[in-house]
């Protein structure tokens, strides 16, 4: 159905291909997964038969691109449509009409569809995709999940005889991410639908694929395989492939239920050893209760009306950071659009969040009331908190400590949604909370009120003891940094170059420290692109080294890992680790249970607005169907959670 035949894609002014050799046959009725390392090329292939690369992106392509039968190079986007729907990394870029309903009639009308199917589809997609209670929602302000839901909707109302996906499950919850690949499997063996698939979160995924193309290195020839061949040689493989290779399992398993099989003897090793180092969470929760106490009600309800913020969520998926963590290498990225090449609306001006060009200075004031509480640059080890590193790796010890920020009794309105209700919540220096919750749960918006870019309706919100919509870009930005959902609302300079050097200007810097982070996050990324033409997983890697700059003490992070591999994700942890050691307060909202798993002392689960858990790590996921880590399914009921802990307690001989 699609077929490759010796395709190149050299981007302009590049030096040598993106891809290259290409020799690939995708038959009808299957789900082929595209992995790699971010970076790679995988949005690139994606693109070329999409029509995208490169009538949209530039660039030249070489050999050949058909599906069914049509060659994309000859035939535009629009002219694929009726064939193949996509859907990009970025779906907002994308949408092409306002309202719910409309996105998901928009590509039948396109092809000319009688009014009576159209709406008996468009019926049974929102349905299918849990969309009914948002059909008249304008889109601009839907939760990045929910917007991801709607375009992936809005390409399967068309009925198109392939799909192309680019990492369609990033902004998803489990769940939802569980039910669109249901979904996706059925229109495979129902309908024969054909659909190619890139995807990072390997233990979402895998399982479902009839067969794997991994893509090894910038340049090199795709090796295709089943899944089981794949895993058994790829530098990207989920949680469970860890675990197998870990313990020598043949054949390696592919799911948590083939590996919970396997894993007898193991749990039985496993039972009577301590689990190596996962602390700090139950101090965390400790002072958080302590703090929601005293500053329950202290805040003045501050009105607002539907503060037009971007309409964020977070990603999904999850992840093998452990793994990564020694045996991984590469980047990752997403294609373009919808393969229809209609107007481009921009519905709402999204505001963009613009701290960082304040020229902050990011040293904290050590007097004022409102200075920030805790001095994150202090290695002294004389401050309020005990960095005892663990020595197996996993999270570093919190002593009780200092609020970095505060929300009490908090309430917030979005428009008519009531997206908080009564959260109280005390971040203190050198804890890492995730921020868990199905789509819409108001994780984003929580993230919005701690940099002011919400305002409370109800209750307060503080950090380092200033009211964020109250303060002055210039001053919160010595308190707290945000990496929003959509790093490229942080970007905008015309290269990497200029983007880091502003950062390190803005951020007082020493000229160079931007772009070592980014070098630390994800290698090998060129000093001259542009950021718009970078991979996902490259503009995410260089959105969060423009805020670590400024190194503030809260630092916040909208589902980090999209478009991260594994490797890039241990790296992202790493940094993370040691910002939180030296002091520094991290929130990250995030469906990538694990990276959770890996990194967070505390997990606080958001439900409607509200906080429904809040507790360790450990405690809180082993328990949960949704939220628990692969390895955390495998070894229940013991309460282990990465492949990093258990190799620890074998390597000392467990
Ligand atoms: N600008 C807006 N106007 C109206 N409602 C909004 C706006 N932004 C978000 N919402 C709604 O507020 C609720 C919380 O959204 P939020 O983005 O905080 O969720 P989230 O937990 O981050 O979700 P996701 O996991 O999908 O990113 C959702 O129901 C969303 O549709
Ligand atoms: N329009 C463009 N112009 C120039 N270079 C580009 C363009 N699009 C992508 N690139 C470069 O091509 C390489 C491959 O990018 P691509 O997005 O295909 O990778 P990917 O494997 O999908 O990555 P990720 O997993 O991060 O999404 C990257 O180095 C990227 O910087």
């Amino acid at each position: 159905m699609i077929r490759f035949e010796d395709v190149s894609v050299t981007y302009d002014g590049a030096d040598a291909p993106t891809v290259s050799g290409v020799e690939l046959a995708v038959p009808e009725g299957e789900l082929v997964l595209l992995v790699g390392p971010s970076g790679v090329g995988k949005s690139t292939l994606l693109g070329t038969v999409s029509g995208l690369v490169p009538h949209f992106t530039g660039g030249t392509l070489r050999g050949r691109v058909t599906v069914a039968g049509r060659d994309t190079r000859t035939h535009k986007p629009r002219e694929l449509a009726d064939v193949v729907g996509t859907v990009g990394q970025d779906p907002l870029s994308h949408f092409v009409t306002d309202t719910v309903e409309d996105e998901l009639a928009y590509g039948m009308e396109s092809l000319g569809l009688a009014p009576d199917v159209m709406r008996r589809r468009v019926e049974e997609t929102l349905d299918l995709l849990g969309l009914a209670d948002l059909r008249d929602r304008p889109i601009a302000t839907l939760s990045g999940g929910q917007q991801q839901r709607v375009a992936i909707g809005s390409v399967l109302t068309p009925h198109p005889r392939v799909l192309v996906l680019d990492e369609p499950t990033s902004a998803l919850d489990p769940a939802a991410a569980e039910e669109v690949l249901a979904v996706l499997q059925r229109l495979v063996h129902d309908l024969g639908t054909t659909v190619l698939m890139a995807e990072h979160r390997l233990e979402r995924v895998v399982q479902y694929a009839d067969q794997v193309v991994l893509l090894p290195g910038p340049g090199q020839a795709p090796v295709l395989g089943s899944p089981a061949e794949i895993m058994a040689v790829s530098p990207v493989f989920p949680p469970v492939v860890g675990l197998g290779r870990l313990a020598g399992w043949s054949p390696l398993p592919l799911t948590v239920r083939d590996a919970r099989r396997r894993a007898a003897g193991l749990r039985e090793r496993l039972a009577g050893v301590a689990v190596p180092a996962v602390e700090g969470a139950a101090v965390g929760r400790a002072a958080s209760r302590a703090e929601g106490a005293t500053s329950r009600g202290v805040g003045t309800a501050d009105r607002t009306e539907g503060a037009a913020s971007p309409g964020e969520g977070v990603a999904a998926g999850q992840s093998a950071l452990s793994v990564g963590a020694d045996s991984l290498d590469g980047p990752v990225r997403p294609p373009g659009g919808r393969g229809l090449s209609g107007p481009v609306t921009e519905h709402t001006p999204r505001r963009r969040f613009s701290l960082r060009r304040l020229k902050p200075r990011p040293t904290p004031p050590a007097t004022a009331a409102d200075a920030p509480v805790t001095g994150p640059h202090d290695h002294t080890g004389s401050g309020p908190h005990d960095h005892t590193g663990s020595s197996t790796g996993t999270r570093n010890t919190v002593t009780p400590v200092t609020p970095v920020a505060t929300a009490a009794s908090l309430g917030v309105h979005r428009g008519r949604i009531e997206a908080l209700r009564q959260v109280d919540l005390t971040v203190s220096a050198g804890e890492t909370i995730a921020l868990m919750g199905r789509n819409g749960a108001g994780k984003s918006t929580l993230l919005s009120a701690f940099v002011g870019l919400v305002q409370p309706s109800s209750g307060s919100v503080r950090v380092s003891g200033a009211v964020p919509h109250r303060t002055a870009p210039r001053e919160l930005i010595r308190r707290v940094g945000l990496v929003p959902q959509e790093p490229r609302d942080l970007l905008y300079a015309d290269t990497v170059t200029g983007e880091c050097a502003a950062a390190d200007t803005d951020a007082g810097a020493a000229p160079g420290t931007c772009r070592a982070l980014v070098e630390e996050l994800l290698p090998g990324i060129a000093d001259a692109t542009h950021p718009r033409d970078l991979s996902e997983g490259q503009r995410l890697a260089l959105a969060l080294a423009v805020v670590l700059t400024a190194r503030p003490p809260l630092l916040l992070l909208d589902e980090p890992t999209r478009g991260l591999d594994y490797a890039a994700k241990a790296r992202l942890v790493s940094v993370l680790r040691g910002l939180a050691a030296d002091g520094h307060a991290i929130v990250l909202a995030t469906h990538d249970v694990e990276l959770a798993a890996e990194l967070a002392h505390r997990v606080v689960i958001l439900a409607e607005g509200e906080v429904v858990a809040d507790g360790p790590t450990e405690e809180v996921v082993v328990s949960s169907p949704s939220f628990a880590p692969q390895i955390g399914k495998v070894l229940a009921p013991l309460p282990w959670l990465t492949v990093g802990q258990v190799r620890t307690a074998l390597e000392a001989g467990a």
